[in-house]
């Protein structure tokens, strides 16, 4: 395997600026996952000065104001945080949907790592343990996932 050119993106990247587009719904889960990325982005290496944070009222119209954010051309990467939590009715299915749809087609328009770091889940308990208990943090890993992008994106442009 020595032999092989291999791409690998490691947790690093210097410099690098991330927008993180964040739900209201739910916000005392989607603030947990807030608290998570922000931390673990500052833990390798990412300046304060160099996150944004933009609110936005749900997980449906996250997509469109990534969409703005991409679009200004400032950041590495975005990270999408939300928590979309089932209710009693087929509109979990619409709202979850249209919102990883959209997130996933930003990336590929512009190019840069749009993590999905957005909960769709059927209990509020399910919420809780992924946004800081036992099941870890959605959102650090979105921000991990992103910081690992960049840096193999950067790879590939050496
Ligand atoms: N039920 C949840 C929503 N619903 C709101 C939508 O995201 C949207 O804001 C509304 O339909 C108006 O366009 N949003 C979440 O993020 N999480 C939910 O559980
Ligand atoms: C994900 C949702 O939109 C959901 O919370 C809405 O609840 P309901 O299906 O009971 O209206």
């Amino acid at each position: 395997m020595n032999d092989i050119t291999t791409y690998e993106g490691n947790f690093s990247a210097p410099g690098a600026k991330f927008a993180l587009v964040v739900g209201r719904f739910n916000s005392y889960i989607v603030e947990s996952l807030l608290e998570g990325a922000v931390d673990t982005l500052v833990r390798h290496g990412i300046r304060k000065e160099d996150l944004t944070i933009v609110r936005a009222p749900g997980a449906f119209e996250i997509p469109v104001v990534v969409k703005k954010v991409a679009d200004q051309g400032k950041h590495d990467a975005i990270i999408a945080l939300g928590a979309v939590i089932r209710g009693g009715t087929p509109h979990f299915e619409y709202v979850a949907g249209e919102c990883v749809k959209g997130l996933g087609q930003l990336a590929l328009q512009y190019g840069i790592p749009v993590s999905f770091g957005v909960l769709t889940v059927d209990t509020i308990e399910q919420a809780i343990e992924r946004a800081g208990t036992k099941a870890g943090n959605k959102g650090s890993e979105a921000a991990i996932s992103a910081l690992e992008t960049v840096a193999v994106l950067r790879s590939l442009d050496n």
